[in-house]
């Protein structure tokens, strides 16, 4: 494999990824002796592929070499046909074509999984995406095979279902637990990059910039989302790009178009050279050469900047771990933290009751870490934004569990999407509960988080944003193991859920103290909603958390009083 170091691989080399910083290292002596060549290998082989996937980026922390032994097709990058006859792989759905496989994974995903389900004695089915054999699992036994299971590897799983190949001869074979490992490093370097985040400057910042809009009207799809990009990118990238309007614009521009890039015809013929594939190369490629460029600077210039950046560079990190962190940050965080971000407004906007819990709550830690003035009285007039700035960062993660429980609730609703594993082992994995069906060696495995998240036996009227679920009288997801996933489960967790919860908590509090909005349509009229019930519409079908069906405005003005506080 060229630029990936074969000539420190004493076999056959392959481009993997795994969290070996032995084998990146390998990478940068490939980078410094054929610097194009190493990049092309880049370009193709991991951002073209790769970066667009949101959890294959996340959990590709070095592109990395490794020679391992030839092994059974479960390590192939040929998928094997599912035998029913021998295999006991749970029954094959009704709709399945040749070469495509099942269309409607593609284009209906949450009714594809509940029909094939019905459709199944045990609840448990086999389906083919393109070429690819997979097992769609539900019910509690599916559900915790998929998130307990040693075995499925979450690396494979989304590369190739979510768009690319999978990995051929993976490390993670022999190690199926490796992306645990990226789990970790990727903590390690998150976390003390929170500590010094200075959120609260830059919701404010970016809120105030908002106010200045004289129309007063906002998609919190677009405004919020590029909030959040933005933090993103100050908290766990460069200030280069952070404080450049421009250089945000482009990023977020390439960002969206990778994310876009997925076609069903890009995961049935992973090797054909598809639009899709096309673009990815080619965006991938330009992020890449963005963030190259800036840490070529700083090496050769000296320049030093306080950011996450540097105290990579300063850590020793690779530029290609860097770059990993960086993008896989970008890609696995973006889109999750961005739209329910934007939700909860929309959510809190139907509710009266949640919106005074909630501001309810900003002010309780905001007077008990700024006091209103020093005799108590009410007539502090320093404005209640101004106030969350002397809240630490350790109140900002455990005193908001008003708002925490919106988010929760607002990641229930918007779970549209299915999660992947593939059995990279060479045995059947039982699934227990269904006599004796199992997932076979090499075969994918999909679960969607619908099962559990929009099932009404588990979550009534599941299409209400109802915070109040969560409450020790209800308590709704606490009733089962694994009844709610929405953070990851079992094996997975989402190592950026700490992260996430700070931006959202941030933003949701300096807006809640700062404006008064309402759910408008486009020409400003006021929506007429029920609680927890917006007129705007989730696709249930699509693959992601995603933006809603319909444009989605919000009207927004100073609050009165906010002077004087609530
Ligand atoms: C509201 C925001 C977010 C939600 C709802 C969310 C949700 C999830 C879920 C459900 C999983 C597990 C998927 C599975 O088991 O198949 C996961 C994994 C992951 N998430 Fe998040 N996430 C969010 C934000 C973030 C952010 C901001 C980052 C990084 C900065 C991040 C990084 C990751 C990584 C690296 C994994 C893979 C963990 C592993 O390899 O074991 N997530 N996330």
């Amino acid at each position: 494999m060229s630029g990936c170091g074969d000539e420190h691989a004493p076999g056959k080399c392959s481009v993997t990824f795994t969290s070996q910083s032995r084998h990146a290292q390998l990478i940068e002596n490939g980078a410094r002796t054929s610097r194009w060549k190493s990049n092309y290998t880049v370009l193709t082989k991991s951002i073209g592929l790769c970066v667009g996937q949101a959890y294959q980026a996340m959990s590709s922390p070095a592109f990395s070499t490794s020679w391992v032994p030839r092994v059974p097709y479960a390590r192939s990058n040929q998928p094997a046909p599912l035998d029913h006859k021998n295999s006991f792989a749970p029954k094959l759905v009704s709709d399945s074509l040749p070469i495509v496989g099942s269309l409607n994974f593609f284009t209906q995903r949450w009714d594809f999984f509940q029909s094939a389900a019905s459709h199944s004695p045990t609840g448990q089915f086999s389906f083919y995406a393109g070429r690819y054999p997979v097992i769609g699992l539900s019910g509690d036994e599916g559900r915790k095979v998929f998130f307990e299971s040693k075995v499925l590897n979450f690396t494979e799983g989304y590369g190739a279902l979510i768009g690319g190949s999978p990995k051929t001869e993976a490390t993670a074979m022999d190690k199926p637990e490796s992306a645990n490992e990226f789990a970790d490093y990727f903590t390690k370097r998150l976390n003390p990059l929170l500590k010094r985040g200075q959120f609260q400057k830059h919701v404010h910042t970016s809120l105030q910039k908002l106010a200045d809009d004289p129309t007063g009207m906002a998609n919190p799809f677009d405004s919020i989302y590029r909030i959040v990009y933005q933090i993103t990118m100050r908290i766990v990238a460069c200030n280069e790009i952070a404080s450049d309007p421009k250089m945000l614009a482009t990023t977020l521009k390439s960002f969206e178009t990778l994310e876009a890039a997925v076609s069903p015809t890009f995961i049935m013929f992973p090797s054909l050279p598809t639009k899709a594939k096309l673009v990815r190369a080619w965006e991938g490629a330009r992020l890449y050469k963005i963030f190259q460029n800036i840490i070529d600077d700083r090496k050769k210039t000296g320049r030093r900047e306080t950011d996450a950046l540097q105290s990579l560079m300063d850590q020793g990190d690779s530029t290609l771990q860097i770059i990993t962190f960086v993008l896989g940050a970008l890609f696995a965080g973006q889109l999750n933290s961005g739209i329910n971000a934007a939700w909860i407004f929309v959510y809190l906007a139907t509710s009266p009751t949640w919106l005074s819990r909630v501001r309810t709550e900003i002010l309780t830690v905001a007077d008990k870490y700024t006091p209103r003035n020093n005799n108590n009285s009410n007539t502090n007039t320093t404005p209640l934004a101004q106030r969350l700035h002397s809240i630490p960062l350790e109140a900002w993660e455990s005193e908001f569990p008003t708002i925490d429980l919106c988010l929760r609730e607002c990641i229930r609703c918007q779970s549209t999407g299915a999660g992947f594993r593939k059995n990279t082992s060479d045995n059947a994995i039982p699934i227990p509960g269904t006599g004796n069906e199992v997932i076979p060696p090499g075969a994918f495995v999909a679960y969607h988080l619908g099962d559990i998240h929009f099932n009404p036996a588990i979550y009534p009227d599941p299409s209400r944003w109802d915070p109040g679920r969560y409450l020790p009288d209800r308590a709704e997801d606490q009733r089962g193991k694994h009844y709610y996933v929405g953070w990851g489960s079992g094996r997975h967790p989402c190592p950026g859920m700490k992260f996430a919860k700070l931006e959202v908590t941030i933003i949701t509090a300096f807006w809640a103290a700062m404006f008064e909005w309402e759910n408008v349509d486009a020409g400003g009229r006021r929506k007429v909603e029920g609680e927890g019930r917006p007129e705007l519409k989730t696709n249930w079908n699509a693959h992601t958390a995603s933006k809603p069906v319909g444009e989605a405005w919000v009207r927004f003005w100073t609050r009165e009083g906010e002077k004087v506080g609530l």
